[in-house]
């Protein structure tokens, strides 16, 4: 039975990947430290199935790496300090320690020697000068091109994403190693935490149904690609094989939305229309990040959860867990 590392499994990302690998039939060994940042939920919330194919490691994955090396058919790396833009601006330098951890996974690989690498790089890898109000456009994988001139990504966390996929191509050409990475866009989901702007923004509209006026961060023209998890996870089963050694792919629906315009639809399907505005005292980010899907088209992908249909799974997933929404307002 083939077996499975996944490094910061116990997050957003992470505990949709497990309850796939598990159902097709893998071992996992998940290490998640469960201390530091936004997202992560032991696995007692989450795992959805019986059985041993599931050994939950609550520990730092340098820790795991420190140890003599065992061999694993598939690592999926997601270990990293996210935690929604609030995080990414405010505590740039702790996010950065997202280099020490992608550092001592190459150099564990180097000696553990997996079957395949899976980094979750991410959308933030990208230029922001390709991201801008008078400069944007969709965002295809090519434009990172360690051969040809660097633009700058966004952050620290974007240099730490930037900078794991750098290893990786060291990693792949030096060591003859197999490695892939993903680029995540806006990967949403029902059970995301609420430090992110999908999950937020429904929230909020719910407890604030029936005002006049609601708001949303940034100028509110910003724009973001959406795409759910399930459609995140299944590119990733479906491509895992079929990548070449050292390429990343998009996660992304090549479909751009201003927060504006989400507001909008989020109210629409609980049923009433607001005025949407922005606050300008809340970080935007970069103004405009869609991907390009090219790349996945060329896999035969698509995804299937349309913004209607997830924004839909989204209420319906609030409103049970906290109801009732629509009477009491939140600061959120
Ligand atoms: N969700 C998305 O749309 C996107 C995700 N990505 C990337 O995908 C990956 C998963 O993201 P997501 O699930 O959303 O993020 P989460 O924050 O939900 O999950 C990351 C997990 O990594 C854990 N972690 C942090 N540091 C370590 C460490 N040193 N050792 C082991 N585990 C650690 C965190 O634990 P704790 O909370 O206890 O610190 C957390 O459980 C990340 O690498 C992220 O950068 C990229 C682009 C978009
Ligand atoms: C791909 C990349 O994507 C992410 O980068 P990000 O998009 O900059 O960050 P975010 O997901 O936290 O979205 C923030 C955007 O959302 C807007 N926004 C509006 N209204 C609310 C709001 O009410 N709450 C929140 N949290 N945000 C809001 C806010 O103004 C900003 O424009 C990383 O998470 C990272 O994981 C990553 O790798």
């Amino acid at each position: 039975m083939a077996r499975a590392l996944v490094t910061g499994g116990c997050g957003f990302v992470g505990r949709h990947l497990i309850r796939r690998l598990v159902a097709e039939g893998l071992d996992v060994v998940c290490v998640d430290p469960l201390v530091m940042g936004t997202g992560a939920l032991h696995p007692d919330l989450w795992r959805s199935f019986a059985g041993s194919h599931l050994v939950f490691l609550q520990e730092d994955c340098r820790t795991f790496f420190a140890r003599p090396p065992e061999y694993f058919d598939y690592v999926f790396h997601l270990a990293a300090l996210v935690g929604g833009r609030v995080t990414l601006e405010t505590q740039a330098l702790d996010v950065a320690e997202d280099l020490a951890v992608d550092a001592k996974l190459w150099q564990w690989a180097v000696r553990a020697k997996p079957g395949s690498v899976i980094f979750f790089s991410s959308s933030a890898a990208y230029p922001v000068s390709l991201q801008t109000v008078d400069n944007h456009r969709l965002l295809s994988e090519e434009m990172i091109n360690f051969d040809a001139a660097i633009g700058m990504p966004d952050l620290s966390y974007g240099w730490a994403k930037l900078t794991g996929e750098y290893l990786m191509k060291l990693y792949v050409e030096r060591y003859g190693q197999r490695a892939i990475a993903y680029r995540p866009f806006s990967g949403y989901g029902e059970d995301q935490d609420l430090a992110y702007p999908f999950p937020a923004i429904c929230r909020r509209l719910l407890a604030e149904q029936g005002a006049a006026e609601v708001f949303v961060w940034g100028s509110g023209r910003q724009c973001r690609d959406f795409i759910h998890i399930s459609d995140c996870i299944e590119f990733i089963w479906q491509t895992k094989e079929l990548l070449p050694d050292g390429a990343s792919l998009n996660l992304s629906t090549g479909i751009a939305i201003s927060f504006i315009e989400l507001a909008e639809a989020i109210s629409q399907q609980i049923g009433w229309q607001p005025t949407v505005t922005g606050r300008s005292n809340h970080p935007e980010g970069v103004f405009y990040r869609c991907g390009d899907t090219a790349l996945q088209r060329s896999y035969g992908l698509a995804p299937l959860v349309h913004l209607h249909e997830g924004i839909a799974r989204m209420l319906e997933y609030l409103r049970a867990q906290q109801p009732p929404y629509g009477q009491q307002r939140l600061g959120i």
